[in-house]
């Protein structure tokens, strides 16, 4: 059984609160590191917990929400180890995860809405990384990310 970190602001609580009912349907364990209410409040510090469980192994995969989706996600991807993609349609979720390997899925609450929001979660949770050609890939970005750049 998987560990999911959950991470939102107050804007992308209404969201995260259907994927926490989707999550509970289908028997899933979470963590939710909060906002836990609507009082306006900064993305970067919920992005950090989440983004750190996932990044320490104590979460296997992590999923946000604000009200783009970017600001989070951007908050998030500062964390070494985090490879956290927006999406708003479900091809780019799947091909995130079968492609990129993504460890985070960030949502806009404002972007989408309940249904399309938990299709993208579904596709996301349900892609296999393929590695093969695409870890070369992702050992580059590890690369850039310890050492800013790409050995020869
Ligand atoms: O990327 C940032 C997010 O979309 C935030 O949810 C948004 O900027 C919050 O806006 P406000 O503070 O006006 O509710």
């Amino acid at each position: 059984m998987i560990m999911i970190a959950l991470a939102s602001d107050h804007v992308g609580i209404e969201l995260k609160k259907y994927i926490i009912e989707y999550l509970e349907e289908h028997n899933l364990e979470y963590r939710d590191f909060g906002t836990y209410g609507t009082e306006r409040c900064n993305y970067p510090e919920f992005a950090l917990k989440a983004a750190n469980a996932v990044a320490s192994g104590e979460c296997e995969k992590g999923i946000l929400c604000c009200g783009t989706g970017i600001g989070i996600s951007i908050a998030a991807n500062k964390v070494k180890g985090i490879r956290c993609v927006v999406c708003s349609d479900c091809y780019s979720a799947l091909l995130s995860r079968q492609h990129n390997n993504t460890n985070m899925l960030s949502l806009g609450s404002r972007v989408v809405g309940k249904d399309l929001g938990l299709m993208i979660v579904e596709q996301w949770l349900n892609g296999e990384y393929e590695g093969g050609r695409h870890q070369v890939r992702i050992d580059q970005i590890a690369q850039i990310e310890q050492t800013g750049k790409i050995a020869d």
